[in-house]
C-alpha cells in the first residue's frame, strides 16, 4: 500500500513535471544565522549526509570569511562526494581566489543589484556593479569553475535592469543565473510570473535562492521550479539569515508526494534534522512540518483510536518515509481506546470499567500537566483503589 495519501487535486488541477536539482546551503547561509558556527568536523558529518540523501549540489561556505571557514571548505572539497561542491563570492578577485585555493567545483558570484543595495551598501551606481560582477564572473570562468551568477536581491531590482543583467551574465557564459528573494518579498504567483518571464529571455537555467520572512519560501521555491527554474536553494531545518531559507525537508517532502520525484533519500531526513539541531543549536519547534517531535504525535482520544486502526486518517505520510517514529502522547485529550493500547503495550490488562477510572484520573491528572509519561501512567494504575484484574506483563 502507498505510504502517503495522494491529493486528487493534482491531476485535477495539472501538475507540470519538474527538471530540478538541489543546491543545499546550510553550511554556508544556514550559518549565517546568528549565532551558528559549524566546526570543520561538524561541516564534513553534514555534507556527507547532504550527499547521501542525493542533494547534487552542496555550498560548503564562503572561504573569504575566515582561515578556519577556507580551511572546512577544502576539507569538504576533499571528501570525494558525488555532489558539487560550491562556494560563495563577492564581485572581488581574491574571493574567488579563495575559492579556487580550496578546489570548488562551482562558485557563486554575487552582487546586489537593487538601489537600495547600490546606494546604501555598495555606494556604486548599477553599471559599475554589474561591471565589477562581470569581470569576476569571467576571472571565475576563466579558472575552469562552473559558475553561479546571483544578483542578490532581486526580487527588489527594476525588472527590465535585472533581465539585462541575467543576459550579459548569459553573455558572459555563465552556468547558471540566481534568483536571490534576500528578503523574501515573493509570493508564488509573483514568483512564477517572474521566472517564466526571464526564461523568456533566457536559456541559462535560473536559481531560486528563496527566504522565509513571509513565511512563503518553500511555496515560492515550488512556484518558481513550476516556471522551469532548476537549481532549488534549501537549508536544513530551514536555518538561515533571519527568518531562515527553503527547508530541505520540506521540499524533499513536497517533490516526492507532489511531483513523483523519487530520487532522493527521503529516509535519512529525520536523523540529518537531528544533527544540525545539535551542531547548530538551533532546536526546531514541535509542530515544524516533517522534522518536529509533534509531526507524528497523536493525544486526542478520536485521533488516537483512529491511527490505531488505519495511521493514514490522521498522517498523511508515514514517518517511515521520512525516518521519523509515531508517538501515542497521553494527556487530557487521551480517550479510552488509547488507554487501552497503551496500558496492554506496558503489560496491563485492564477491563472496560477499570480503563474508564483511568481516564478520569488520567484527565484529573493532566489538567495540571501536560502529558503524562509512561511511569506516571503506571503509578496512576497501582494506584487504582478496587482494581480486579492487573496482569503484569513480562
Ligand atoms: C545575502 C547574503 O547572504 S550575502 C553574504 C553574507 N555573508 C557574510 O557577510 C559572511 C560573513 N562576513 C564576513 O566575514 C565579512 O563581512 C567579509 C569577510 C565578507 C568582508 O569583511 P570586511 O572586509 O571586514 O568588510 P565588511 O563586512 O565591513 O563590509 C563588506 C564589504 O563588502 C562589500 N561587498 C558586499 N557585497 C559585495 C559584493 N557582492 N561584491 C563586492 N563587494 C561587496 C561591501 O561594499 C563592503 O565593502 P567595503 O569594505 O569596501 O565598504
Ligand atoms: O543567490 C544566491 O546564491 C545567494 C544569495 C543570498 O544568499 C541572498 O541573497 O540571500
Amino acid at each position: 500500500m502507498q505510504d502517503y495519501s495522494l491529493n486528487q487535486f493534482l491531476s485535477l488541477a495539472g501538475t507540470p513535471p519538474l527538471d530540478i536539482e538541489i543546491c543545499d546551503v546550510t553550511l554556508r547561509d544556514g550559518e549565517q544565522m546568528p549565532g551558528v558556527v559549524f566546526r570543520a568536523d561538524e561541516k564534513l558529518d553534514i555534507a556527507l549526509r547532504l550527499d547521501e540523501i542525493g542533494v547534487e549540489v552542496i555550498e560548503a561556505g564562503f572561504p573569504v570569511v575566515s582561515a578556519a571557514e577556507m580551511n572546512a571548505v577544502k576539507e569538504v572539497c576533499n571528501l570525494g562526494l558525488k555532489a558539487k561542491i560550491s562556494a560563495l563570492s563577492r564581485s572581488v578577485k581574491k574571493d574567488v581566489d579563495a575559492a579556487i585555493d580550496c578546489g570548488v567545483d562551482m562558485i557563486s558570484v554575487f552582487i546586489a543589484t537593487s538601489d537600495l543595495h547600490l546606494k546604501h551598501k555598495l555606494h556604486m551606481s548599477c553599471p559599475e556593479a554589474i561591471a565589477c560582477a562581470l569581470q569576476t564572473v569571467e576571472y571565475a570562468k576563466d579558472h575552469g569553475l562552473i559558475v553561479r551568477f546571483s544578483a542578490e536581491d532581486a526580487t527588489r531590482t527594476d525588472f527590465e535592469t535585472l533581465k539585462k543583467l541575467y543576459k550579459k551574465a548569459e553573455e558572459y557564459h555563465a552556468d547558471y543565473v540566481s534568483v536571490a528573494d534576500t528578503v523574501g518579498i515573493m509570493n508564488p504567483r509573483t514568483t512564477y510570473y517572474m521566472i517564466s518571464e526571464l526564461r523568456k529571455s533566457i536559456k541559462t537555467p535560473i536559481c531560486m535562492h528563496c527566504h522565509d520572512d513571509l513565511g512563503m519560501a518553500l511555496a515560492n521555491t515550488l512556484a518558481g521550479a513550476e516556471a522551469g527554474a532548476r537549481q532549488l536553494h534549501t537549508t536544513v531545518n530551514g536555518i538561515g539569515e533571519r527568518s531562515g531559507n527553503t527547508p530541505l525537508e520540506e521540499l524533499l517532502i513536497a517533490l516526492r508526494l507532489h511531483y513523483d520525484i523519487e530520487s532522493y533519500d527521503l529516509s535519512k531526513i529525520k536523523d540529518l534534522s537531528q544533527l544540525v539541531q545539535t551542531y547548530s543549536d538551533v532546536p526546531v519547534a514541535k509542530n515544524k512540518a516533517v522534522v518536529g517531535t509533534n509531526a507524528f504525535s497523536h493525544e486526542s482520544g478520536i485521533h488516537v483510536a483512529a491511527v490505531l486502526e488505519e495511521p493514514r486518517t490522521y498522517e498523511l505520510y508515514s514517518p517511515e518515509l521520512v525516518g521519523a517514529a509515531r508517538h501515542i502522547i497521553i494527556g487530557k485529550h487521551t480517550g479510552v481506546k488509547a488507554l487501552k493500547y497503551i496500558t496492554q503495550r506496558m503489560g496491563y490488562y485492564l477491563k472496560d470499567q477499570e480503563l474508564g477510572d483511568l481516564s478520569e484520573r488520567v484527565k484529573m491528572c493532566s489538567e495540571y500537566k501536560h502529558a503524562i509519561n509512561c511511569e506516571e501512567l503506571r503509578k496512576l494504575i497501582l494506584n487504582m483503589e478496587n482494581i480486579e484484574v492487573i496482569y503484569p506483563g513480562p
